[in-house]
């Protein structure tokens, strides 16, 4: 009996984007060797929560090295590569993302940078050599975590607020509860030529953490929301980070800071490899907007602590509106 499976295009969200072709130009440019960056930074983060970065003094071959090993863990058979566990919370995916029913066109492998934990997931895959790739991650993640907390010091700095660590040391705590995902979005070649039409690799959502620092290879995909309902298309660039402000940073400066609205479209014909590190706090670190943002002006946001945060994120689906639960209702 020969079973016929629907086209990818039933079988996956779609979205109606005309513009996707054209890509925005008003993505904030940081340049971090700059001593006015951190003016730029503030507006960025105020404006789109969101933007690229350039010399960033992440070393080219520690990310040639991390991309490499996640495109050969890729190109395993689906049995390997499901050998790494099912991300529950950390492991290999396809297809599916999250608990609560959510899909898209990408396969990934979830990690955490805090334990060795990261990496047991890799002893059992033959054709991955575990040593290889605990040294790759290692090396990439603590340089991508030194340009973050620089990044969020410069932050600091810009809003006049002290002490000048006061976010970049969440990240820097033992117990910070980060992660880096590696995200590959095959080509789709069903969506070529289905006018205007494009396949979700990964659907809209607000990243939880304080902050997302993301590396791609040169193809498109990525979007942002503007927040007055209009998405625009990043230009990929395999030689710059493009960071996200998180809902708990949004949080943390009392809504000055937007956790910005962002998706992945997939490629008909390329592609996609991205990196992700997600700057998370401790789990028991108390999430609130700084006192000294909110002298004069009322907190916006009921303090939770992360731990409170993600618990209440894992039973979310991927677009909902996370912070909503945590606003304060203002008094009339
Ligand atoms: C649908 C989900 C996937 C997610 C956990 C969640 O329940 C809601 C938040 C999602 C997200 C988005 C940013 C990151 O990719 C992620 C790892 C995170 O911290 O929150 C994912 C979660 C996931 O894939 O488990
Ligand atoms: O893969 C990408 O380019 C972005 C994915 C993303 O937003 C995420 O993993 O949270
Ligand atoms: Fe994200």
């Amino acid at each position: 009996m020969v079973v016929l499976s629907k086209p990818v295009i039933q079988q996956f969200p779609v979205i109606k984007t005309c513009k996707s072709a054209t890509f925005f130009s008003g993505v904030p440019l940081i340049d971090l060797s700059r001593p006015d960056s951190k003016n730029l930074l503030v507006k960025a983060c105020k404006e789109f929560g969101f933007f690229k970065v350039v010399n960033h003094g992440v070393p080219g071959k520690f990310i040639t090295k991390l991309e490499s090993e996640a495109t050969k863990f890729f190109s395993l058979p689906i049995s390997e590569k499901q050998k790494a566990g099912s991300p529950d919370p950390f492991g290999y995916g396809s297809k599916s993302i999250g608990p609560n029913g959510d899909v898209g066109w990408v396969e990934y492998l979830l990690l955490t940078t805090s334990t060795e934990l990261g990496f047991q997931r890799f002893i059992s895959i033959p054709g991955q050599n575990p040593e290889n790739f605990r040294c790759a991650m290692n090396k990439y993640v603590s340089a991508v975590k030194r340009m973050a907390c620089e990044v969020l010091e410069l932050l600091a700095d810009g809003l006049k607020i002290q002490p000048r660590n006061v976010f970049s040391k969440l990240l820097m705590d033992e117990q910070s509860d980060s992660a880096l995902r590696l995200n590959h979005y095959p080509p789709c070649p069903e969506i070529q030529g289905t006018d205007g039409r494009n396949l979700i690799g990964f659907g809209e959502h607000t990243d939880p953490q304080i902050i997302s620092v993301l590396r791609s290879n040169n193809t498109s995909g990525l979007q942002i929301s503007l927040g007055d309902g209009n998405w625009v298309s990043i230009p990929p660039d395999e030689s710059s980070f493009f960071v996200n402000v998180g809902d708990s940073l949004q949080v943390m400066t009392n809504g000055r800071f937007k956790s910005v609205r962002h998706r992945v479209v997939a490629n008909s014909l390329k592609s996609r490899v991205s990196m992700i590190y997600f700057g998370g706090p401790p789990l028991s670190e108390k999430i609130g907007p700084l006192p000294s943002l909110v002298q004069g002006e009322d907190s916006l946001y009921k303090e939770f602590t992360w731990f409170e945060y993600k618990k209440s994120a894992k039973s979310s689906r991927l677009a909902a509106n996370r912070l909503g639960l945590f606003e304060k209702v203002a008094a009339s």
